[in-house]
């Protein structure tokens, strides 16, 4: 590749890491190299003299841009199926200024095809009108997330965890949540395109970071699900979450998972083709300083985990520093876990085994090295600092921990960002070398000294009494994580911790029981689960729903101690209803898939694509502006909320795959449809091939001003996740 001066920004890498992530740098081309990367990884011999160079250019080249169709599974067939079927076919044999582009193609090992990779340009994406038409599918398809613009290798971590619906599965440090929506996704695999089912496992998302925690919020609000809690606390010390034990309402169990995801924050140097800032700053010190956070919060991770359960730990970063020897230190400190061979998952997934030898440095030019730990030590003078511990180096059993069956990813095998994949697991107790190593085992203190979990609770019994939870404030640390010997001085922030309340409602409870009646939902529905946000506990503006699992940890547990943030899903919220009659609840577009398998169906209208085409073009048509039989049915209903189905078949204006259930609100004389903009236009470009909603033609008419009138409205990236940040279910109620 030919290197200029053309300039690419990138953000900082870094996934979370204690440097910080969003300063903006842009770096020319001609910039990207830095003898310290070089003369590091040379040293590690990552990669073999003879592809070094491949290695390096393909490290220079922007990152393709890759996506996954999300939701539920059944939802996630007939998006992929559309792109198949629809778009790739018009984006074959594709010339732009003469030149053929290539259309989309789906990642020969991600499983039923359903993620995809495309390597087109973004002025081109502007440009040329078949990629345009398919970048607005794209866009519009991600803001009410069926598909998830997510780096290729980072789909990874959670396809190794295989998750099915039953398990409990913690994800120590989830934001932004692009592998949580993965978990969540696995957890209902049960789901149907129009209900959700209540799973009887769990998912725990839990970041440091406050404002991240806001951000997966917002991401899986997508899948609504009863069984998530989002928490905000250190991983490296998460404390016991307790649940019912036995028969004596008295005892409490600790709750151990099926699934733990450590994606710990790295020093992200995989991710050099996107954040091309990564060129001018990296240094050895960066891995060096993150190593013992993340060791903490692996082993915190193995504390948690059942005899059957797995692990999967996972970084952006191709240090051993911040890789291998995290392992080795945790495989340690607890012998009783073993790396799991995978080598004949995913056959398709080109990738390198894990390193046995590695060469920690604590120079910054990255050019003297120790063999051990005690040369690098007897080096020092007596007021030098000491950077390193023991645990960066190769431990003496290296041999033994079958590091081999970790995964390495490099960008040059087949175009991706760099990443780590671990899978640990619990040996079973029969296992010839098990005894031994439990005797040999180091106790915890290996766990980097000057950072050793501090446990809200020790949890080596697995059953504790009621009594015993006093509650204690965690501190926190920062946003950006723990300081690391490298990084100075250990900054821990106390948060102030303002979430309301979480109080499950009587079953008897008149505002739920009217809910209940106007919907007609049949026994079944899980109406002692259903909880509100207030200081009083009373059914003011929002009922969630959760399941079992998720109702008796908040029920055994201090919401403050574990810092949780949400749990579970709204299904209903409080609408005002105007001068046309009382407010009321009314089930939410995102509650809806959850509470329909409970709802009598003789209460729901039935209607074709006409009638949802004059419900997408307007704000609030006019009942009587509807089609018969639809319009004699709607005008004979009271003001409120309605459920309409449009079962699947061919209609004249399109075909349906499956049956489309949504709210609709009913006022005095006309109807709306109560899902918000995005998710409108969605499924008027799904329909239609087309955005007919107010919303899309105004846009639409924007688009067709001349250029210097138009504002810059080609959402990309981060740009995206911004907006999607900022955007809120923004619904209209009809006034007539
Ligand atoms: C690599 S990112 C996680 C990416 C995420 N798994 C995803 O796929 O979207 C690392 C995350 O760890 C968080 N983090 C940093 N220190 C942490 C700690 N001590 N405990 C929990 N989370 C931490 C950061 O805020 C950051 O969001």
């Amino acid at each position: 590749m030919g290197r200029n001066n053309k300039k690419r920004g990138g953000r900082r890498g870094g996934r979370g890491g204690s440097r910080g992530d969003t300063r903006t740098d842009v770096v020319t081309e001609s910039e990207m190299s830095n003898d310290r990367l070089n003369s590091y990884y040379k040293k590690q011999q990552i990669i073999p003299d003879d592809t070094w160079e491949d290695f390096m250019q393909t490290l220079r080249r922007p990152l393709p841009t890759t996506f996954r169709v999300a939701g539920s599974r059944q939802t996630a067939k007939s998006i992929n199926e559309l792109i198949q079927n629809n778009y790739v076919p018009s984006l074959k044999d594709v010339l732009f200024e003469g030149q053929p582009l290539p259309p989309p193609e789906q990642l020969p090992w991600y499983p039923e095809g359903l993620a995809w990779q495309f390597n087109v340009a973004k002025p081109v994406l502007r440009k040329q009108p078949e990629f345009k038409k398919f970048h607005y599918f794209l866009v519009s398809e991600t803001e009410v997330g069926n598909i998830s613009r997510q780096e290729a290798v980072s789909m990874l971590p959670p396809l190794f965890l295989d998750v099915l619906p039953h398990h409990k599965v913690i994800d120590m440090c989830a934001a932004p949540g692009s592998k949580t929506a993965q978990l969540l996704e696995a957890l209902h695999a049960d789901d149907t395109v129009t209900s959700t089912s209540v799973p009887p496992g769990l998912l725990i998302a839990n970041d440091s970071d406050q404002k991240r925690t806001h951000l997966l919020i917002h991401q899986s609000a997508r899948l609504p699900s009863p069984a998530l809690m989002v928490t905000n606390l250190d991983a490296s010390i998460y404390p016991i979450i307790k649940i019912s034990g036995g028969n004596s309402k008295r005892h409490t169990n600790q709750l151990l998972f099926d699934r733990i995801l450590c994606d710990v924050p790295c020093s992200g140097d995989g991710t050099i083709r996107k954040n091309s800032g990564i060129w001018r700053k990296w240094q050895p010190g960066d891995g060096n300083g993150l190593h013992a956070l993340q060791v903490r919060i692996l082993v915190r991770a193995m504390r948690m985990m059942n005899a059957s359960g797995r692990i999967v730990y996972s970084t952006c970063s191709l240090n051993p520093v911040e890789n291998e020897a995290v392992i080795a230190v945790a495989l340690k400190t607890y012998p009783e876990y073993e790396l799991v061979d995978v080598s004949s998952r995913y056959p398709e997934l080109k990738r390198c085994p894990g390193l046995t030898s590695w060469a920690p440095t604590a120079d910054k030019a990255a050019e003297k090295y120790f063999d051990t730990y005690q040369e690098y030590r007897d080096s020092l003078s007596s007021t030098d600092p000491v950077k390193l511990t023991e645990g960066h180096w190769p431990p003496s059993n290296v041999a033994d921990l079958n590091l081999t069956r970790c995964i390495r990813i490099y960008p040059h095998l087949q175009d991706t960002g760099g990443f780590f994949v671990a899978v640990l697991q619990k040996r079973q107790q029969g296992e010839p070398d098990f005894k031994e190593r439990k005797r040999e085992a180091a106790e915890p203190s290996d766990v980097p000294d000057a950072k050793k979990p501090r446990l809200a609770q020790e949890d080596t019994a697995d059953s504790i009494d009621v009594d015993e939870h006093a509650v204690q404030p965690i501190t926190q640390t920062g946003p950006t994580g723990p300081e690391t010997p490298e990084e100075g001085d250990a900054k821990t922030i106390s948060y102030d911790f303002k979430e309301n309340p979480y109080t499950f409602l009587s079953s008897t409870d008149p505002i739920l029981t009217t809910c209940i009646n106007r919907l007609k939902l049949m026994d079944g529905f899980p109406s002692s689960n259903i909880l509100v946000r207030n200081p009083g506990g009373d059914a003011v503006r929002s009922l969630y729903l959760t399941n079992d699992i998720v109702k008796t940890i908040i029920s055994n547990n201090d919401y403050t101690r574990i810092r949780l943030t949400t749990a579970g899903t709204k299904v209903f919220a409080k609408q005002e209803a105007g001068k046309d009659g009382d407010a009321q609840f009314r089930v939410l577009g995102e509650g809806l898939p959850v509470v329909l398998p409970y709802i009598d169906p003789s209460t729901i209208m039935e209607s074709g694509v006409s009638t949802l085409r004059i419900l997408l073009k307007a704000y609030h048509p006019a009942c009587a502006s509807f089609e018969e039989p639809f319009r004699s049915q709607i005008e004979s209903k009271s003001i409120g909320n309605h459920i309409l189905r449009v079962p699947s078949g061919t209609y004249a204006a399109a075909t349906l795959s499956h049956d489309i259930v949504l709210p609709i609100w009913k006022s005095n004389v006309s109807i709306s449809l109560m899902v918000d903009k995005k998710a409108k236009s969605a499924l008027s470009l799904r329909l239609f091939g087309i955005d007919i909603t107010v919303a899309g033609v105004a846009a639409q008419q924007q688009k067709n001003m001349p250029a210097s009138e138009q504002p810059d409205n080609d959402m990309e990236g981060e740009e995206l996740e911004k907006e999607e940040e900022l955007q809120q279910d923004k619904l209209l109620v009809p006034s007539d």
